[in-house]
């Protein structure tokens, strides 16, 4: 970049930094996007690139580079990452080949997992190893009790701010060299593209989703209590291909009464269509108009951000106000802020309805609210017995009286016929490789979903007479925990999976029945040992604390059977998850 005098042209700028993100449920890409313009402020040209469109020879020519990043199931990386992990951890990696280049690493996690942050820890070793220079310690979000965005904003505060603002001078450089990336619309009377190209990442992901009609669509506790329903959803697609126990993403879209009231608020014509003017990729189709953008692409009912609330102090005349928002944006502020928002999950409509906010145009709603991402469920059907249709079991927290989050409020208003966006992905449910082997299933709550769609994949080949060709010949129990009998999922299905032989056992255990039960207890140790010694599989899905449980029988068992020394049954208990004997799904 050659740089000169300062003129007209000329911009000041400590230069090019290049943000780097993976991530499954959105919490990376959105952080990227926060640190983009946080840096902007600091002068800045950030580049935001998702890891699954890095290229060797650019990423190695790059001086500044952050990588956000998570991490997903034995410490690894997330689908977009893979090919980048492959290539980075490759043996052809030379020892100096990243000599030159500075980097930081934000690493998103959970300490529910045991392998926390894994990948970011990897990754900086790795990058290290290779030459490159950290500049800062590594941040670390923790998604556990929703603590990601404080974390963040802790790094930022006590290790990015001052490194950048020390180590980059700002210098003076003609505007044509730099790319700028801040987006600007454009009202047009051209037609809506929603297949437009050149669109980043999130966005290409969403135009290559495929479509689903509900063919049924029905509450399936008996009594769902207040803030806690299941809801059934039957997808059919004529020419959907998808195996047993994988994943579906289903992408929300917000309402249109709550479209109406923001474009009320705002003074928004919702048909006016607009283009997006930047020279980074575009980060959503267009042209596009303001209804199909807030309906699809803006997530504008999430928990409020410390970016909107910022942006919102700006736009509010009472000093008083301006200052409690910027206080509960700040770094000072952050457990009010816990207290205040994540508890009651307060979205930036109800924030502009509150203050009578006026002034917020498009362009800042472009910036400040993020795409909305999709939701992931397991898939509860077996593709055997339902070859073009996808069940699922949707949880439904109402967070209180009227406010819903962006997916449950999504899901309340879908009815038989309507037409949902999403795509399907591999699970970490696998179908066993020696179908000789029983199964143990153990599940709570709408941990059912996967383990139903095993239990229908044997009772397809019962069925149809083709048990030959069975992955599960060996005997399949369920055992499952939940509440109360009125929260039994499925209760008449699964007696009669009991009855005709596909279960060969099924137990339930009620945690609010007296005397109370968990699943856990239903499990005995010798009884795992046996189911171990045949080679068995478990199967396991629902909360992170199950899993934990399970995981402490199963010590207990090693110790008990084995003579295993505590300090190894981590060890063995690893082994059966690497040899597929223990799949999990946890949620998180
Ligand atoms: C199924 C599942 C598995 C996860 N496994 C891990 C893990 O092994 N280690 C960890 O630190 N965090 C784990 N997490 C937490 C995620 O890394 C965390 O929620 C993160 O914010 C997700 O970022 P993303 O939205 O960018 O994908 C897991 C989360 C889920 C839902």
């Amino acid at each position: 970049m050659g740089c000169g005098t300062s003129s007209a042209s000329q911009l000041e700028t400590r230069g090019l930094i290049y943000i780097y993100y993976g991530t499954t449920t959105g919490n990376s890409s959105r952080l990227a996007f926060q640190f983009a313009s946080e840096v902007r402020n600091l002068k800045f040209i950030p580049k935001i690139i998702n890891l699954s469109e890095y290229n060797p020879k650019e990423l190695l020519s790059q001086k500044l580079n952050v990588f956000f990043v998570s991490t997903y199931g034995m410490g690894s990386c997330t689908a977009d990452t893979e090919n980048f992990d492959q290539w980075l951890f490759s043996e052809e990696r030379n020892k100096n080949e990243f000599q030159g280049m500075n980097y930081m690493i934000f690493a998103l996690g959970s300490t529910n997992h045991e392998h926390y942050c894994e990948f970011g820890i990897r990754l900086d070793k790795r990058l290290e190893q290779l030459g490159a220079k950290r500049i800062c310690n590594m941040g670390k979000g923790d998604a556990a009790n929703d603590q990601t965005e404080n974390d963040y904003q802790q790094w930022i505060h006590n290790e990015v701010q001052q490194t950048l603002q020390l180590q980059y001078p700002l210098y003076t450089c003609e505007q044509g060299q730099l790319d700028f990336s801040i987006i600007k619309i454009k009202i047009t009377k051209e037609p809506e593209n929603l297949l437009s190209d050149n669109l980043d990442f999130m966005a290409q992901k969403y135009i290559n989703s495929i479509t689903f009609s509900i063919n049924e669509i029905k509450e399936l506790k008996l009594q769902p209590s207040r803030g806690n329903s299941t809801l059934f959803l039957d997808l059919f697609n004529q020419n959907i291909k998808y195996k047993t126990a994988y994943n579906i993403a289903i992408y929300p879209q917000n309402s249109d009464s709550d479209i109406d009231e923001l474009c009320n608020l705002l003074k928004f014509d919702k048909n006016m269509r607009f283009k997006i003017i930047t020279n980074q990729k575009q980060p959503f189709p267009n042209p596009i108009s303001i209804y199909t953008y807030l309906k699809k692409f803006c997530d504008f009912s999430g928990l409020v951000s410390k970016k909107q609330l910022i942006e919102l102090s700006n736009m509010i005349n009472q000093k008083e106000l301006q200052d409690e928002l910027l206080h509960l944006a700040s770094f000072e502020g952050r457990d009010q802020y816990q207290n205040r928002f994540q508890n009651s999950k307060e979205n930036l409509l109800n924030l502009i309805k509150k203050y009578q906010i006026k002034t917020l145009t498009l362009e800042k709603i472009i910036e400040i609210c993020p795409q909305i991402q999709p939701r992931y469920f397991t898939i509860a059907s077996s593709n055997q017995k339902h070859p073009q249709n996808i069940h699922i079991m949707a949880s439904q927290f109402i967070l209180n009286h009227e406010r819903l989050g962006l997916s449950s409020s999504y899901f309340r208003t879908l009815k038989k016929g309507d037409i949902i966006r999403g795509y399907i992905q591999p699970s970490k449910f696998i179908l066993p490789k020696n179908s000789k082997a029983p199964t143990l299933l153990i599940g709570i709550g709408a941990g059912l979903a996967p383990l139903r769609a095993l239990i229908q994949e044997r009772d397809y080949y019962l069925e149809n007479n083709q048990f030959e060709k069975c992955p599960f010949q060996g005997e399949m129990k369920l055992y499952y925990g939940c509440k109360t009998e009125a929260e039994f999922l499925f209760k008449d299905e699964l007696k009669e999976y009991l009855n005709s032989g596909t279960l060969s056992e099924l137990q339930v255990a009620f945690s609010r029945k007296d005397p109370k039960q968990y699943v856990t207890e239903l499990i005995a140790i010798d009884q795992l040992y046996q189911h171990f010694q045949m080679d068995g599989i478990l199967y396991i899905c629902g909360s992170i604390e199950l899993g934990r449980d399970i995981q402490v029988k199963i010590a207990d068992m090693f110790e008990y059977f084995e003579n295993t020394d505590p300090y190894l049954t981590d060890q063995k208990i690893r082994e059966l998850e690497e040899n597929s004997q223990i799949l999990t799904e946890y949620w998180g």
